[in-house]
């Protein structure tokens, strides 16, 4: 019934993670949360947790990364029905593409209408400081410009359509949302808007590269989510996703910076608060998604 090794997963197989999950727990989610590295304690929000070590989930692979747990976490944030990933996968943990992204099709089969990503990311626009928090408006996919497209290979129809729109892709009403929240609760000096751009990783970028990327239009730059929002949206979920710029991306011959993960995991540390409040009142105000794509 569970594939073993870097098989490709099936409709099938991940109905069969999604219906384990769901004799284990009551809960049934309509809000899909993922949490960057160092932004784990977003699940801590969640009320009546029932949780599963990834290791214990039929299908799914383990958290490799300092940062990320590797805990699935159901329960409720504002009477909603939420699971939160404590800790994604990355290109770079040397997983496949279609295994990194698996959890997004079992969210789907969970019963999942709306996803909620977070990331940490080096900020390459130049107004944009650390600790700033970026909606994300749009993506540049650097992976897939080489073929690395989570959805290469045979569709299957039950989850989406083989040329799925992206131009769409983050939704515009979750974007006005976190704006006007974010207002509200007196972010408006940190919270900015912008295009996030995702390598493979491991190795961060050389000074050439993000004056590259800043030049291409990117305003932020990191490992993951892309390929967990292409995924998302093929079987049709809404989707919003931040960033937190953890660190300044060095532009600049003379500068003395040098990027690294325990700089990503401090400042996610500093600012994970007002991050998890945004989300916490974005959730308790949404409306339903009824539009699948
Ligand atoms: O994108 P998340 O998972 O937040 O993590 C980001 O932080 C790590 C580098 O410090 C990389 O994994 C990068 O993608
Ligand atoms: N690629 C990349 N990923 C990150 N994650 C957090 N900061 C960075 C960064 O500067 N570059």
């Amino acid at each position: 019934m569970f594939p073993q090794g870097n098989q490709c997963y099936t409709y099938e197989d991940c109905k069969a993670t999604a219906d384990w999950l769901l004799t284990q727990t009551d809960v049934r989610p309509s809000v899909g949360i993922v949490c960057g590295s160092g932004l784990g304690g977003l699940a801590e929000m969640l009320k009546n947790q029932v949780a599963f070590n990834y290791k214990d989930i039929p299908n799914f692979p383990q958290s490799t990364v300092h940062g990320h747990a590797g805990r699935l976490v159901f329960g409720t944030l504002k009477g909603r029905s939420c699971v939160c990933m404590q800790g994604r996968f990355h290109l770079y943990e040397g997983y496949p593409i279609q295994k990194i992204t698996l959890p997004m099709r079992i969210f789907k089969l969970l019963g999942v209408d709306t996803v909620i990503l977070t990331n940490a990311a080096g900020g390459l626009n130049q107004d944009f400081k650390v600790g700033d928090i970026m909606i994300m408006k749009d993506h540049l996919n650097m992976p897939g410009f080489a073929g690395n497209n989570p959805l290469a290979g045979l569709n299957d129809d039950r989850f989406g359509v083989r040329f799925p729109c992206m131009s769409d892709a983050y939704d515009r009403e979750l974007q006005q949302l976190a704006m006007d929240v974010g207002q509200e609760l007196g972010f408006g000096d940190f919270l900015k808007e912008g295009v996030y751009c995702v390598l493979g990783g491991p190795s961060f970028e050389t000074i050439a590269e993000c004056r590259m990327l800043h030049k291409l239009g990117a305003d932020a730059v990191g490992m993951s989510t892309v390929h967990e929002v292409i995924v998302a949206r093929h079987c049709g979920m809404r989707v919003f996703a931040l960033s937190l710029i953890t660190n300044q991306a060095v532009m600049d011959y003379d500068s003395e910076e040098k990027a690294n993960h325990e700089e990503v995991l401090q400042t996610g540390k500093q600012r994970a608060e007002q991050l998890e409040q945004l989300i916490f009142t974005m959730v308790a105000r949404m409306e339903h998604n009824n539009n699948d794509a």
